[in-house]
This record gives C-alpha cells, structure tokens and sequence, in this order.
C-alpha cells in the first residue's frame, strides 16, 4: 500500500480533533469525509479505518510511541508510523517519518502484547472492572473481540420489502449480503460499502443495525393493534422496527429526554413508512404518569456504559469514566423503578442495554424484582450476547410480565 499525503493529513487532522478537542470519532469521521469530492471509495475506506484503528489502539500505541497525551501534531505522526508499521506498510521519506525505529516498534509490540491492557489498548479501570464482573477467561476473549472492526448489518424494513428482494436490488447495485441464521431480518454485507448513498436506503427499505440489536424488538413480543411504549428511543432504531413487526397497526409511544433525538426519529420514521408512533420529550414526569397501568408493552433500552458495542464506538474507551458507570447504574435502577409503572396488568417489559457488565444487566433486574415495585413482576427469561460467542455486539435483554 503507498501512502497518499493528503489522506494521511486528513487522519491526523481527524485524530487531533478526537483526542485533543473531545470529539466523537464518528462524527469527526463523516465530516473528514465530505473533504475532498474526488476521494474514490477506497480513499474514504482508508481515512475512516485508519482513523479508528490509532483511536482503538490508542494506548497500545502510544506506549509503543513513547508519547502521552496530549498530544501534539508530532506526537500524532508518531502514532501514525507505529500503525504503518504494525500494518507492515513502507513508510515514505516525509519529514514526519524520519529515524522511525521500525525494529524498535516490532519489538516493543511482542513485548506489550503480553500484557492484556496494553495489548487490548484499554484503560486500567475498565480492564480492573472487566475482570471483576466477567472473570479472567471470559473478559480476556470478550475485550479481545471487542477490538475487532464490526460487520455491517442491514435489518430489513418488512412493511416495503422483504430481505430476499433486498438482497437481489443490493446486488444490481455490486452489493453483495448475505443471511445470517437465527436473525430473520438481517443481511451482512460480504464487504464493507457505503450503503447510505444506495435508493434502496432512501426508499426506507433498511436501516444499519447489529444483529443483536435486531432480537430486542422480537424479545418484546408486540403483535400489531397493541399499545407499546419505548421508553428510551433515542434516534428510534428499535422503534421502528416495533413499528414494522406491529404491520404499522397499534400505537407506538417513543420517549427520550432528549428532543432532537426523536426529531431524527421522525425523518427516519417517514423514510421507512412508519406512521403508527407519537413522539414524547420527558421533560417531567407527567408524560410518563399519563401512561400509567396503560401499556400492552415497554421497552426500556437503558442508558449504559455502550462495553458492549466498542468495536463500532472504540472511543469510547477514552471517553468513559468510573464515575459516568456510577451514574448511568443509579439511572438504570430509577428508569425501571418509574418506566416498569406504564406496563398494563398482564403486559409486558423488556429491559435492555449494550453493555456486557452483569452490574448493568442481571443484577439491576434483580434488584428491581427485589423492589417494591418490582414485586409486580415475575422474571420470564432473559438473553446476555457477548461478542466473542455470538460475532455481533454485546447486548443483555430481560423480559419481565406484570400479573394479572
Ligand atoms: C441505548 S440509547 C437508545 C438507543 C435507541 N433505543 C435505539 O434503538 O436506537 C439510550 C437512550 O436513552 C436516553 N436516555 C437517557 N436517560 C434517559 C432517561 N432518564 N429517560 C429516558 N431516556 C433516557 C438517551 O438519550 C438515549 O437516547
């Protein structure tokens, strides 16, 4: 592989932005992105993957490096030359690359590969709490998939197509999928490409979803004409596939405290035919009240730490602090404790996150079933995915039913 200068400018530009001005990668990438029009596929496949892989890699290779943060534009090309080198790829003789220690950097990687922090580039804390809550065996395997670039995964939209057609309008476009077994509405794609440009895409008929994101809405068990509420909404990825499952029958209620959220949520709604949902801002504790003893069914896809989901957002390794963990578990609690309220006698609720930590998952249902108001409930069933025994993101779903 030759290096093309401004592409690498365009990563270094990138990697400044992410680790010195708190930015999130993937935002950081789409911008770097729009740069230059004459980029090909290629150009951009490379800009977006190299700057992931020095943000995955981050410790691992500033320790290589010999650099620490915050780092200077020096300091990033250095990190730069160790990825190049790792990768095996031919440094040119710019000025930034001049007496890197090639042998030097070999060597310090066997050296640090056998250390799992450092080999898996993570902080100490979140190795200490890995290792806590998942065991030596199970963390080792689970940190190390993490590590690994993720498939892209389309969920089907089942209210336009059906994923047989997809498959054959994505092949006239050089798209090649395929099906997943034991994930009805999922396609992988064989190679990555920028499935966001294609019509298929903007006639609603799929949206980008892991494949274990895809099993919460079946988890939840909506038939059409029922009353569901989604609690946590977000952008709406579960919400509309609910929607698609309930034939656009019923009424589904997205909540978020979060307003420009949900707007995404009604832009994506419309492009995948979507029309039997309302939108609602928690912004008291009144929208919530309203729907009190009223829902056939909640989905609460709870705030978390996302250590479940690190291979799409490795940043997040950097961002994350033990005191956001604290945090986010005391709102995973209080979210069950008011949210489980709108469940109707005899309804359904599905708690879920994207973290693999038993804190955030079994031991916060658990705490609930212990609860005042969690003594309505019985446990029916629950699911934990981790990415090294599944291929898809970590994920935890638990299905509670109100009695009668
Ligand atoms: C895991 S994300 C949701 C992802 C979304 N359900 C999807 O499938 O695309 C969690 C969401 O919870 C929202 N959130 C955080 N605290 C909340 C709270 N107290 N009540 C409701 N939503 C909350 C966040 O804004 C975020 O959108």
């Amino acid at each position: 592989m030759r290096l093309h200068r401004n592409l690498c400018f365009a990563v270094i530009d990138g990697l400044t932005q992410i680790f010195n001005e708190d930015q999130y990668a993937d935002r950081v990438i789409q911008q770097l992105l729009k740069r230059d029009k004459r980029w090909g596929s290629r150009d951009r496949a490379f800009v977006a993957e190299t700057t992931y892989d020095i943000v995955r890699w981050k410790r691992l290779y500033a320790e290589i490096a010999e650099v620490k943060a915050p780092f200077d534009r020096d300091n990033l090309w250095r990190l730069f030359a160790v990825w190049a080198t790792l990768k095996g790829i031919k440094l040119p003789d710019w000025k930034y690359f001049v007496d890197t220690p090639t042998r030097k950097i070999k060597g310090r990687f066997d050296e640090l590969s056998k250390i799992r922090k450092f080999r898996e580039a993570i902080p100490d804390w979140i190795d200490a709490v890995g290792l806590e809550e998942l065991g030596e065996a199970t963390w080792t395997k689970e940190i190390a998939m993490q590590n690994e670039q993720a498939d892209v995964i389309l969920r089907v939209n089942t209210l336009k197509t059906t994923k047989e057609k997809l498959q054959n309008i994505l092949f006239d476009q050089n798209i090649e999928t395929e099906f997943i077994k034991g994930y009805p509405y999922a396609l992988k794609l064989k190679e990555r490409a920028n499935v966001f440009v294609t019509d298929a895409f903007k006639n609603g008929l799929f949206e980008v979803q892991d494949a274990s994101s895809q099993l919460v809405a079946d988890f939840l068990d909506v038939k059409p004409g029922m009353k569901v509420v989604d609690t946590c909404a977000g952008a709406g990825g579960k919400t509309l596939h609910i929607a698609a499952l309930m034939q656009n029958k019923g009424q589904v209620i997205a909540m978020d405290i979060y307003e420009s959220k949900l707007k995404k949520l009604k832009i994506r709604a419309k492009r995948n035919g979507v029309h039997n949902f309302d939108l609602r801002v928690i912004d008291s504790t009144k929208p919530i009240k309203k729907l009190h003893g009223k829902a056939d069914r909640v989905l609460i896809d709870a705030p978390c730490s996302g250590l479940g989901v690190l291979r799409r957002n490795p940043d997040a390794k950097w961002k994350l602090e033990p005191e956001f963990l604290d945090k986010i578990r005391n709102t995973q609690q209080e979210v069950l404790q008011q949210y489980s309220k709108m469940v109707k006698s005899g309804g359904k609720l599905v708690y879920a996150t994207c973290s693999v930590l038993p804190s955030e998952n079994q031991k916060q249902v658990d705490k609930f079933l212990t609860s005042e108001s969690g003594k309505e409930f019985t446990f029916v069933k629950d699911k934990k995915v981790l990415a090294h025994e599944s291929g898809f993101d970590g994920f935890y779903m638990a299905l509670l039913e109100k009695k009668q």
